[in-house]
């Protein structure tokens, strides 16, 4: 037997770490993970850590070792990068039901097969047929050491000191050339599970963040730890598909080249060792039958007790201010609780299954030399060919074992499979159409800012003084559960004719904004804006998938074009501004020119990196935008809203938790210059100055009135319909009242408004 030992986690611990944390990581240190391997076998018949059997890394790492084949090197110590991502609540897991087979395969080949086609196939593959070669290679290798093991022992056996020498010097020399072997195949397996797991990152992520599939899938609460998947699930994906194919494709050339070898000793001992691992397996499957749900829980569990953590980090002041310690230890103990028993349940399973496994192990270790031996008393055959046949043996054991010695890291790689599955399932609906059918019913559509002019001057009548900026027409507002909050909103927005949005809590009004941004689909009507596209090249204008297709094709913006007016023509401002990770400059800039601001990597450490992980801006997008403030005007800007004097605090290019250290009226008038700063036509304003003083709320209104935007704004201060030409006040709506829950009305003559004089 040789045992392999990792002392892993010490390895990856910096001894300045160590020593600033040496509890935290007392535990750590004192844990060896260990796999037991068979001689010159590659099957790992057992996995300890600390005293129990390892969870599915470990043991992955054991697969991992086994799927390269009888390597005379210790594993490597491999990432340790935490848990390996893990099971689902999907529906089949959240129903208790063993995955569907079939459901399983069409999954992961959902998952596994876009790399395989993507624009790094060549790489790819080139990548691949190396790994197989050098898996090859190594199988023929340990092939010449079962022969030279049986001369070695024979020699020794005879007491032929002469030819022991030479089988030893052999040996010395298969080691020299064959360690290497092992050693690169290991790195080649490591590096293309790498790349794959870097491209998946990259398509995972784009696909996520785009049409603001990240805001639903949170605000719908479609599928739990999203991030999660993205980490640990994909890189355990990666990994544990290589290493599984690996170990399939090594344990179909070793059953070949060692199914002749044992064939030629006994052919009787081939047919007893066939029957039963036939019988193991099926009895393995019977008993882990439970093992794919357990993983699937286990996994969601410790992401939600990892995400309680981070929400106290995130909301550590309102915490502290509520003096809510006590029941936070209370919910994060519960979210513990609950993964503790899950994993108590988990570990039940496995030691009921590894009492089989570990019996089906052992007992089958004196089975060949007992079969052989009586051979070997007849002298038919010599002493080195027991080692042989033991040898081959436990090598075809393994192959056909597969399953019954790796069923653990079958278990957790299937919720994998399934977790990922079912979140590549939401990001493609996502992007191609709604994720609720019932929710795509309000239209938002694009179209160029002249065809409004058009229409008002066309015919006799003179145009008008002001354009239309925005159409809404019948707007039935609902929330995603379907309950109404608005019907039948009809409003027309020119130019300069700011509105004001009014009405109870609860009534709808930021609703409204989330619809006219477009977060919101639910209900039935239509938003027409009118984006000034003199900016926009002839070629970014397209029929648009996503809206109804008007008569005049150009007047239809592409989905390109929509996310340049949304990005440039529209800006949103929340309550609670969004602080970027990032210097000042970065706050100012964001999200206009927030894509061009963060510091590219130089062209040395470029080299390194892959094609897919660099995002570069796109050129149309950078094209169209208006240009990057200078320095000069960042500081202007700052002065307009009454910020200078962070300027004595912090220079520009300084990086703090932007967030804690400037107030939330700092924030709000932060906001403001970047508002100020991209020059939107129209702007979405939801209680954006709530945060502030009367006199810095009218100086800001009065800034962005004289910058000459448009603006929509919800409020409830009187002192704000000096800023506003029109009151939209929308009233709690009631099922049983047939009229509509809306009315606009004038604020006062539009002489009056305080800015048009300015
Ligand atoms: N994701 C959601 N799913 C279901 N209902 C929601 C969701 N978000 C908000 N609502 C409900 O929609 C209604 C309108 O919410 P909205 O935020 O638009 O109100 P509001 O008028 O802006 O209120 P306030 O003045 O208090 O900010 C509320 O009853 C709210 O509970």
């Amino acid at each position: 037997m040789i045992l392999l030992t990792q002392q892993t986690h010490p390895l990856f611990l910096s001894s300045s770490t160590y020593k600033s944390n040496p509890p935290l990581y007392q535990h750590v240190q004192l844990r060896v993970s260990f796999c037991v391997h068979t001689p010159f076998s590659h099957v790992p018949i057992m996995s300890i850590c600390k005293g129990r059997p390892c969870r599915r890394k470990k043991w992955s790492r054991c697969f991992s070792s086994s799927a390269t084949t009888q390597s005379p090197l210790p594993p490597d110590p491999d990432k340790q990068n935490g848990q390996v991502g893990g099971e689902s609540d999907g529906v089949v897991a959240a129903q208790g039901k063993s995955p569907d087979l079939q459901m399983l395969f069409r999954r992961f080949w959902k998952v596994a097969a876009p790399y395989w086609t993507s624009d790094d196939k060549v790489q790819a593959r080139l990548q691949l047929a190396g790994v197989f070669a050098l898996t090859l290679a190594t199988t023929g290798i340990s092939v010449g050491f079962n022969f030279l093991g049986r001369d070695f022992f024979n020699a020794l056996a005879n007491k032929d000191q002469e030819q022991f020498t030479k089988q030893l010097l052999y040996y010395l020399g298969g080691f020299a050339v064959g360690i290497p072997f092992f050693v690169l195949r290991d790195y080649a397996r490591e590096t293309l599970s790498l790349r794959w797991r870097s491209w998946m990152t990259s398509y995972y992520m784009d696909r996520y963040l785009k049409n603001q599939t990240f805001y639903k899938i949170q605000s719908q609460s479609i599928i739990d730890n999203p991030d999660q998947r993205i980490v640990d699930d994909l890189s355990s994906f990666t990994g544990t598909s290589l290493a599984f194919s690996l170990t399939l494709f090594n344990s179909a050339v070793d059953l070949i080249s060692f199914s002749n070898i044992l064939y030629g000793i006994y052919p009787p001992l081939f047919v007893v060792l066939l029957v039963y691992s036939i019988g193991g397996t099926a009895i393995s499957v019977f008993l882990g039958r439970g093992l794919v749900n357990l993983n699937f829980l286990q996994e969601k569990k410790e992401a939600d007790f990892r995400y309680g953590l981070v929400r106290v980090r995130e909301n550590a002041e309102s915490i502290a201010f509520y003096g809510g310690e006590e029941s936070e230890m209370q919910l994060l103990l519960q979210r513990f609780q609950s993964a503790f028993k899950n994993l108590t349940q988990l570990l039940i399973a496995s030691r009921n299954l590894e009492f089989f496994t570990n019996g089906y192990r052992y007992v089958i270790q004196v089975l060949p030399a007992a079969v052989v031996a009586p051979m070997y008393f007849s002298g038919k055959i010599e002493f080195g060919v027991i080692n042989q046949s033991v040898s081959a043996f436990n090598h075809i054991l393994g192959d056909f074992s597969l399953i019954v010695f790796q069923f653990q890291a079958i278990s957790a790689f299937s919720a994998v499979i399934n977790r990922l599955g079912e979140f590549d399932g939401v990001l493609d609906r996502s992007n191609f159409k709604s994720l609720s059918d019932t929710l795509e019913d309000i239209h938002i559509t694009y179209k160029d800012f002249r065809s409004s002019s058009a229409l008002e001057s066309n015919g006799s009548t003179p145009p008008e003084k002001y354009a239309t900026l925005l159409e809404i027409e019948n707007l039935i507002l609902k929330t995603p559960s379907e309950s109404t909050l608005i019907r039948d909103l009809s409003l027309t927005l020119k130019e300069k004719d700011n509105l004001l949005v009014m009405g109870p809590s609860g009534s709808g009004k930021t609703s409204l904004l989330r619809a006219l941004a477009g977060l919101w689909k639910s209900g039935t009507g239509k938003i027409i804006y009118y984006v000034k596209g003199g900016e926009y090249p002839e070629q970014s204008i397209c029929s648009d998938v996503n809206t109804p297709l008007v008569n005049n094709a150009h007047d239809t913006f592409g989905e390109h074009a929509k996310s340049l007016s949304r990005k440039s023509r529209i800006f949103f401002l929340p309550q609670r501004p969004y602080m970027v990770l990032g210097t000042l400059r970065q706050q100012l800039l964001y999200p206009t020119w927030g894509d061009d601001v963060i510091p590219m990597p130089d062209s040395t450490n470029q080299r390194n990196v892959l094609p897919f992980l660099t995002n570069m801006p796109n050129s149309d997008n950078m094209n169209n935008k208006a240009m990057k403030p200078t320095t000069d005007e960042l500081i202007k800007v700052l002065e307009d809203v009454r910020l200078g004097y962070l300027l004595a605090r912090f220079s520009l290019d300084s990086t703090h938790e932007w967030s804690s250290v400037l107030s939330l009226g700092e924030q709000q008038r932060l906001a403001f210059a970047r508002l100020l700063l991209s020059k939107p036509q129209l702007a979405l304003l939801d209680e954006s100055t709530s945060a502030l003083d009367e006199a810095n709320e009218v100086h800001l209104y009065r800034k962005i009135g004289s910058a000459g935007i448009t603006y929509i704004s919800i409020g409830h201060r009187s002192t704000l319909y000096d800023y506003h030409n029109r009151i939209l006040r929308i009233s709690t709506y009631d099922s049983n009242n047939e009229n509509l829950n809306w009315c606009i009305e004038p604020t006062r003559s539009e002489s009056s408004l305080k800015f048009t004089n300015l």
